[in-house]
């Protein structure tokens, strides 16, 4: 899984609006050059839109993101997604997707999360709200004590900081919300996020 983030290098985090739009968008985000996807569990739409996805894009990396407990991981799983990913850290959550082989990414905002974390022996985990926590600043301070451990800073991942954070050697990928803005999905302007897609590929390329 780190192989596929790390060559992605930017995940869009989606609120789905409804399933009809999933695969367009799926399409529309592989095309622009951003294979990934994480799903938010923040509305009726997540789950469904998942399947769509992992059925009728394979070369999409689903994700689900906003799974706050065990069943919602399950859920996720069962409809398609290849990983976990979660705003703050729930040990339920994450041992549940350890045990059934899932790979998963919570949150952490602090270094002892970052420890709770390595206890449960992930090297992968997201820093969320990463622009309120402290930022690459903070991924600094981070690469000190935690050499082997990587994150996916989200929250606050804009394009215009986005190069700063892909380029700490900590980061393994980032997310963010901006290539999929809510106005266009609702209006199936996948044009547009395609082209919203393309030049976050870009600027990843630039760095990477
Ligand atoms: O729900 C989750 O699993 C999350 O981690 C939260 C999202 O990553 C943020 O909502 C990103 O929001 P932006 O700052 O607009 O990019």
């Amino acid at each position: 899984m780190q192989e596929i983030l790390y060559k992605v290098g930017i995940v869009p985090v989606i609120k789905m609006d409804c399933v009809e739009h999933a695969v367009p968008l799926a399409r529309a985000l592989a095309n622009g050059g951003l294979p990934a996807a994480e799903i938010t569990f923040r509305s009726e739409a997540a789950a469904g839109s998942i399947r769509a996805i992992a059925e009728a894009v394979p070369e999409m990396f689903v994700c689900a993101g906003t799974v706050l407990t065990p069943e919602t991981a399950q859920q996720a799983v069962e409809a398609g997604s290849k990983a976990v990913i979660s705003p703050g850290l729930n040990l339920e959550t994450v041992r549940w997707s350890i045990q059934h082989g899932v790979p998963v990414i919570p949150g952490t905002a602090t270094p002892s999360e970052v420890e709770a974390c390595m206890r449960e022996g992930l090297e992968l985990v997201k820093l969320f709200p990463a622009e309120v926590v402290g930022g690459v600043n903070m991924l600094k301070a981070m690469a000190g004590p935690y050499a082997g451990m990587k994150f996916m800073p989200t929250g606050g991942v804009k394009p215009g900081n986005a190069k700063d954070y892909l380029t700490q050697k900590n980061v393994l990928c980032c997310g963010g919300t901006w290539i999929v803005p809510m106005d266009l999905l609702e209006a199936g302007k996948f044009d547009e996020i395609e082209k919203l897609a393309r030049e976050a590929a870009q600027l990843r390329d630039s760095v990477r």
